[in-house]
């Protein structure tokens, strides 16, 4: 995504949604041929958290999802590999879910733990990044832009203080990205902090905005996105032949739409639509 002129703050969230629901079915109304679909296949759930575990809160550290909510992952993770892919920090939003037996993966993708398997597909490069935690431990950490964690904590601090005069702004450090928070800003004040965000960005060439709910995003220019972790995912518990696999994703941003994209999410959209 990328701004227009100075008013790409402006955009409403809901028109994002409209266009979204046009274009992919909605699982509820369509349940029964999901369920045709999912038959004799291997299905892993992806689940991103602001929007759709939690609802949208003003305040972002105040997002809690309900007992109910969690209570419901958990049950879903004891019958189905589950994953909650997330734009905030790993250690944050595995504070909010509170559950043991799910995958998590924070800043867009780009902070992962997985069980520690070989992987089978293209994501060659990716092994290169993956660290594991502990000798005994099964689990891999996986932070392809660990490069970039020093660039990341300059930039939040210039961010604060850049925006410190503007009312209602808020800086979230989520580890490989930073986001700048505008959901509290006074309409009239979009278009100062678009630009105090755009000055310091001149200075970090590796680096691009994009925008989600009244939030734009810092990120390191790496292609890797929440469309890759799941991919990623997907090989590390050797579920990536999509023939027996039925990934089912949900989300409601921008940046979910890179992992609707992923050929084999894609597909299993497609076959559902044809039913
Ligand atoms: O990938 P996600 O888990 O959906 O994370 C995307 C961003 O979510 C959070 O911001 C959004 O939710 C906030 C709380 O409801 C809301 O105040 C904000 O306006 C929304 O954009 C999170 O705080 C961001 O850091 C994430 O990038």
């Amino acid at each position: 995504m990328r701004s227009g002129s100075t008013s790409a703050l402006m955009r409403d969230d809901s028109m994002y949604s409209r266009g979204a629901l046009l274009e992919h079915p909605c699982a509820l109304r369509t349940f029964d041929r999901m369920m045709k679909v999912a038959k004799g296949k291997r299905m892993v759930v992806f689940l991103d958290y602001d929007g759709t575990l939690s609802p949208i809160v003003d305040d972002p550290d105040r997002a809690f999802m309900s007992d109910e909510m969690r209570a419901a992952v958990r049950e879903v993770a004891k019958y189905f590999p589950t994953a909650i892919i997330s734009g905030r920090s790993r250690d944050k939003v595995k504070e909010f879910v509170e559950l043991s037996n799910v995958y998590y993966a924070g800043s867009h993708g780009m902070d992962i733990i997985a069980p520690a398997r070989p992987l089978k597909s293209s994501l060659n490069d990716a092994k290169n990044h993956a660290i594991p935690l502990d000798k005994k431990d099964s689990d891999v950490l996986f932070q392809p832009a660990q490069r970039f964690l020093p660039a990341i904590q300059e930039m939040f601090t210039k961010l604060e203080e850049k925006t410190r005069n503007i009312q209602g702004a808020k800086i979230e450090d989520n580890r490989f990205c930073v986001s700048v928070h505008f959901r509290r800003v006074r309409e009239e004040d979009y278009s100062i902090l678009e630009e105090k965000v755009k000055s310091v960005l001149e200075n970090y060439s590796e680096f691009h905005l994009t925008w989600g709910k009244k939030v734009i995003e810092i990120r390191p220019s790496i292609e890797w996105n929440k469309g890759h972790a799941l991919e990623y995912l997907l090989d590390t518990l050797g579920l990536s032949n999509s023939s027996e696999v039925l990934p089912l994703y949900i989300g409601d941003d921008r940046t979910d739409e890179d992992a609707f994209k992923v050929k084999i999410v894609a597909e299993c959209l497609e076959s559902m639509s044809y039913l």
